[in-house]
């Protein structure tokens, strides 16, 4: 996942290949509740991991249900309609899936419970179902604004329920009321009951998943239409023992649309025809706009047909979600796109109808929106805009704005706290760079002489900007190591074996360690001893080509850092930004006796300030490779500097190379 403050795409060009997607967030959370309120133990296979689904289990853990994590399952047993902790405070984060159904089932259960969220939670709306738990006897408080959250639950007795008449719950801004009160009820049915749907519901097919997950735990709904649901008398809820949860539709609609726009074949797993969720339908959206789609029961194949894609004009009253996604779609189209009957865009994550607008906008496209409507009209190749995508706190944002790197423009995009993707799809940006070819993967190169202080300056910027980093150092006092361990010598003679060593090196790199053949060698390289092997070695030049494959493998999207003392130089010569990082060997001499003595090795300054220096005339006057900056290279004396002065400026360097108009700050999101 990233948490830095942007994410730069680079510009892309294909995609092929194939995706497994997480969990169905709406699957994952009905039956985390359902699997709560019925008694025994449920078994949950692929069940989604994410801010949405972490919310819903802390708070039935908080409840009193045993939840234990096996190998890719969960098993969670419920509580049999019996609360164990009858008073708790429940955070719901942001996740509508887990406020609007926990407040009926506890409105129900009969304990004293306080439910919040973050601020934009406490904006969406939750009076329709207060309203309609309020009708049937229960008691429950606003804390804040009437109408939203936080709530106060009160106790109450089944008993004391008005269950005779239908309770009447309107449809129209959320479906989750209607879903939340279908789940709860079995509670009581001690007789029939009746849910009458006031005005025209919305989102329906999240309706017909909610009733399929309550057959699989033996309730099953009588329903006349879309406006009066029953739930049987004596109905309980009955543990399927296992259950799977399907892959997230709404996930798939940004692959989707990436084979529509950029794939000759790309194949997405764990979701297809059979799906029990509404999104699925999002592939008939995409195919009239021209997307090639075959399916199966669980698998989707999908292939650029049109292009540009077909302008449409669709009612995606039943794909809210997945809708957002032809939004971006229409960018690429022949002609204006408009999605209508999509009012409750404007209650969800943000109002996300204006936040299209807003963020389409800065790309340069003409957008008009309107109450329950937004028209896009599509971009030529000299209209894209480099833009900073404000994300909103809302994963959607920030997904689906991804696909505008595909811009003929070449144009990379930046979106704006990737974090928020973590509501329902934590790694979708790694998922995404696992099948996109980039027209380049830019890198940052770092070189410089012996504790010039590169490698934590590298490893701080790739930290800021989200890129994966190379020690290429490591990777020859690996090969010192490993020829040490072998009985070789780092002289001519050896060469080739010592090459032969480096080439198939069984090594990675681990949060922040070193594994040689699963050993931890991260200390045992960083002794001088390894240090000086590491010198010797990179003066041969087979070792030194064995290795260069290597450390070209690391340039991966969404970027590189690369530390060492030929990063500008051979490896990466095209690399954007390179910078000489240099100190004076007095200031040097003193951070590496700092060091060494914090981790109780004894040395002196003079001996290894003499030793640095040797090692800097060795390193810049060998035959291959020698140290010396690119021609191109900005040089960075930080002497005098502390390592944030450093990486602030390295930052700026890199952002005054980008297109994008100025970096935002921590204080300005
Ligand atoms: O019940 C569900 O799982 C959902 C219902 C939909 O909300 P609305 O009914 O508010 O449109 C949808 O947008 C949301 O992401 C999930
Ligand atoms: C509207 C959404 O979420 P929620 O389940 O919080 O309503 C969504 O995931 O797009």
């Amino acid at each position: 996942m990233f948490s830095t403050e942007f994410l730069d795409i680079p510009p892309l060009t294909e995609a092929a290949g194939t995706v497994r997607l997480p969990g169905s967030k709406s699957i994952s959370n009905r039956v985390l509740l359902l699997a709560a309120l019925a008694s025994g133990t449920t078994t949950v296979h692929d069940l989604l991991d994410s801010d949405d689904t972490r919310v819903m289990l802390t708070a039935l853990a908080q409840l009193g249900c045993r939840i234990e994590q096996g190998d890719g399952t969960l098993r969670i047993t419920g509580l049999g309609g019996k609360l164990s902790t009858p008073q708790a405070k429940l955070f719901m984060g942001n996740a509508g899936t887990a406020m609007r159904p926990l407040t009926a089932a506890l409105s129900l259960l009969g304990g004293d419970f306080e439910l919040s969220g973050v601020p934009r939670m406490h904006e969406r709306p939750i009076g329709d179902l207060v309203d309609a738990l309020t009708q049937l006897g229960c008691h429950i408080d606003y804390l804040g604004n009437p109408g939203y959250p936080p709530l106060r639950i009160h106790p109450v007795t089944l008993q004391s329920l008005h269950l005779d008449a239908p309770i009447r719950v309107r449809g129209d801004v959320s479906s989750q009321f209607l879903t939340a009160l279908l789940m709860a009820l079995p509670l009581a049915s001690y007789r029939d009951i009746t849910i009458d749907v006031v005005g025209e519901l919305i989102s329906k097919p999240y309706i017909e998943i909610t009733l399929n997950l309550l057959a699989r735990f033996g309730i099953h709904v009588r329903r006349e239409g879309w406006q009066r649901f029953t739930i049987p008398a004596g109905s309980q809820y009955q543990s399927p023992g296992e259950i799977h949860v399907e892959a997230d539709a709404s996930s798939a609609s940004y692959f989707i649309a990436l084979g529509a726009i950029a794939s000759e074949g790309l194949r997405i797993e764990g979701v297809g025809a059979e799906s029990i969720q509404g999104d699925i339908r999002f592939v008939e959206a995409a195919a009239q706009m021209g997307a090639r789609i075959q399916s199966g029961p669980n698998w989707l194949q999908v292939s650029r047909g049109a292009w540009p894609l077909k302008a449409i004009t669709l009612d995606c009253n039943h794909i809210p979600d997945a809708a957002m996604t032809l939004a971006v779609m229409a960018l690429y189209a022949d002609g204006p796109t408009t999605l209508t009957n999509i009012a409750s865009w404007r209650v969800k994550e943000t109002d996300r109808i204006d936040a299209m607008a807003n963020e389409l906008a800065k790309l340069g496209a003409k957008v008009e929106a309107g109450p329950d409507f937004i028209r896009v009209f599509p971009l030529p190749a000299d209209g894209w805009r480099a833009a900073s995508i404000k994300t909103y706190d809302d994963h959607r944002v920030a997904m689906c704005f991804s696909l505008a790197a595909f811009n003929p423009a070449s144009i990379p995009v930046r979106v704006l706290d990737p974090h928020c993707v973590a509501k329902t799809f934590p790694d979708y940006f790694e998922t995404l760079f696992s099948v996109v070819k980039p027209l380049s993967v830019p890198v940052i190169c770092i070189d410089g002489p012996t504790a010039s202080g590169k490698g934590t300056l590298a490893v701080e910027v790739a930290h800021e900007l989200g890129y994966h980093y190379l020690d290429s150092g490591a990777l020859y006092r690996v090969t010192g190591l490993a020829m040490r361990r072998a009985g070789l010598d780092a002289d001519p003679a050896h060469e080739t074996q010592i090459a032969d060593l480096a080439r198939t090196l069984p090594l990675r790199f681990d949060a922040g360690k070193a594994m040689l053949a699963g050993e931890d060698v991260t200390d045992a390289i960083r002794s001088e001893a390894a240090g000086m092997d590491a010198s010797r070695v990179s003066a041969l030049p087979a070792v030194r080509a064995a290795l260069t494959e290597l450390q070209i493998s690391f340039r991966r999207l969404p970027g590189l850092v690369a530390d060492g003392r030929d990063m500008g130089t051979v490896i990466f010569p095209d690399a954007p930004l390179k910078v000489f990082l240099t100190a004076s060997a007095a200031q040097r001499a003193e951070r590496r006796h700092k060091q060494l003595i914090s981790k109780g090795i004894s040395t002196t300054l003079d001996s290894l300030r003499s030793d640095l220096e040797a090692r800097d005339l060795r390193d810049s006057s060998r035959s291959v490779a020698p140290l010396k900056p690119a021609e191109d290279a900005r040089r960075l004396d930080n002497s005098t500097l502390s390592i944030e002065q450093s990486v602030d400026q390295v930052l700026n360097w890199w952002q005054q190379a980008q297109p994008f108009q100025a970096a935002p700050t921590k204080a300005s999101p």
